[in-house]
């Protein structure tokens, strides 16, 4: 029976209030990973430290310094520290999200503006950059908090927050402040739940107990002082494209195998236990079709497919700054060309083992060309993998409160993106950490029409209260 408690009357009755103010943060381009839109960032901090200040919680807005991004040194943006609640007979929950977002042009492909929440009433679905990943889970929590005052209703448990603006680029200075923290603001937290991954398909909720990890490479080649002429020097000068091709062909075969030498041997074994945790999650392979909008599954096989998302390493590869991309047929030779691409990492590979066989493995490579242009490997970013126990009242409380809103007993699945502070919260902390997806598989997060149904929103919203509540329930 769906969940009849005060407040999450109060959360249906009041959903239009509450979409218009996940409108409000959609409406702020809070790209963290161009210097152009930093102070779009530093907006939206702003923004979600004021409506977080209007519903009661006490914010602390705390400076990282300073990064060099796109040649500028710029600030990064804050991260706020919340607290509501510090009652000492309650337990103590720490809840994570990011106000950043993915970067959203409307001529990537996009059918409505990406910075402005558009519903399509039809559907019931909402489209804008953010809206699923992660500020529609955010607002959740805001959510639940303004509907318990509303209906003066005690807050289950005392809530800390930590929101950063930097998750989608590497979530820089972060590791260090949950560190630091861990003695002082964040010491009596009992558990950790993070709300921004997202269902497997687009009907069973579930609930997340591993990320993947990331290494995040860009390949540098130049040679030639100026873009040149392929009439004039063509079949003259080694071309920085050409051999940035032939490198990249040497990192991956296009059915998905990692060419890299030693990343393979690093990967913990599948036992038949675990194999058979797969075969019993609720998707298809036609689900996965769906949500990639094509036919385009590396295996036919459901567990084969699952696997490769959640517990095997995958390498891709996103693009080439300085390459010709327009319309039309202009012949030049790039001068200067870095290629991007990464690796998402499962247990026992780390950033470091993936650095150090990723550079030997690219500058022998690129000694085989026997090319004249300099050639440069570096790791931009990295994050370990995270895989945690489900046995934990935490996960306990998640699947009973699943199972009040939605009916049914979630999947426990792994997720194949990455959210670099999870290990450190596990780690530095001591405690468990469990992932409550808000959105669903087919939501297009870091895609062109990134969405979240009103449902997922609204339901989503009210599964993070009975989770509180359900918390309050378990004894240590
Ligand atoms: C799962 C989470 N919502 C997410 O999208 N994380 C990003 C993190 C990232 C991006 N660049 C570096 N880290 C992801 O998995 O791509
Ligand atoms: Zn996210
Ligand atoms: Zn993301």
């Amino acid at each position: 029976m769906p969940s009849s408690r005060p407040f999450a009357k109060w959360i249906e009755e009041n959903q239009d209030k509450l979409v218009d103010r996940l409108a409000e943060s959609v409406a702020i381009p809070s790209v963290s990973g161009d210097a152009s839109y930093r102070p779009e960032v530093h907006r939206m901090g702003g923004w979600l430290a004021d409506t977080l200040t209007g519903l009661g919680v006490s914010v602390k807005s705390v400076p990282l310094g300073k990064q060099n991004l796109d040649g500028q040194e710029i600030d990064l943006p804050p991260v706020l520290l919340g607290e509501y609640g510090s009652d000492p007979k309650k337990k103590t929950i720490l809840v994570y999200g990011h106000y950043d977002v993915q970067p959203a042009l409307k001529s990537d492909g996009w059918n409505t503006e990406p910075f402005s929440l558009s519903e399509d009433k039809e559907t019931g679905r909402f489209y804008g950059r953010g809206s699923s990943d992660d500020k529609g889970p955010i607002l959740g929590w805001l959510n639940v908090i303004e509907a318990h005052t509303k209906t003066n209703t005690e807050m289950p448990v005392n809530l800390k927050m930590v929101f950063e603006g930097m998750e989608e680029s590497g979530s820089d200075g972060l590791e260090e402040l949950v560190v630091a923290e861990s003695k002082k603001f964040l010491s009596n937290v009992d558990a950790v739940c993070i709300s921004d991954n997202y269902w497997l398909g687009t009907t069973s909720p579930c609930i997340t107990y591993g990320l993947r990890g990331l290494a995040y490479f860009q390949v540098s080649i130049s040679g030639p002082g100026a873009d040149l002429h392929s009439g004039v020097f063509g079949g003259m000068v080694h071309e920085p494209m050409t051999d940035l091709f032939a490198v990249f062909s040497k990192l991956v075969t296009p059915s998905g195998e990692i060419l890299v030498p030693g990343i393979a041997d690093k990967v913990a074994p599948l036992t038949a236990e675990e194999k058979a945790r797969y075969e019993v999650i609720d998707i298809t392979v036609a689900d996965f079709e769906s949500a990639a909008g094509g036919k385009v599954t590396l295996s036919d096989d459901k567990a084969t497919t699952l696997m490769g998302r959640m517990r095997y390493p995958s390498l891709s590869i996103h693009g080439v700054e300085g390459a010709f991309s327009a319309a039309g047929a202009k012949t030049v030779i790039p001068a200067s060309v870095r290629g991007k691409f990464s690796i998402r990492l499962v247990p026992d590979l780390t950033p470091q083992d993936v650095n150090e066989l990723v550079t030997k493995y690219l500058n022998d490579e690129f000694a085989k060309l026997g090319s004249k242009n300099t050639f440069k490997v570096e790791m931009l970013s990295g994050g370990m993998p995270w895989v945690a126990s489900i046995d934990h009242w935490n996960y306990k409380a998640g699947t009973k409160a699943t199972e009040t809103v939605y009916s049914k007993t979630p999947d426990f699945t792994r997720e194949g993106g990455s959210i670099p502070i999870t290990l450190t919260f596990a780690d530095a902390l001591g405690k468990s950490v469990m992932l409550l997806p808000m959105g669903r598989g087919d939501d297009g997060a870091h895609s062109i029409n990134e969405k979240l149904d009103r449902s997922n929103f609204i339901q989503g919203s009210i599964l993070l209260g009975e989770y509180l509540t359900e918390v309050a329930n378990f004894a240590e």
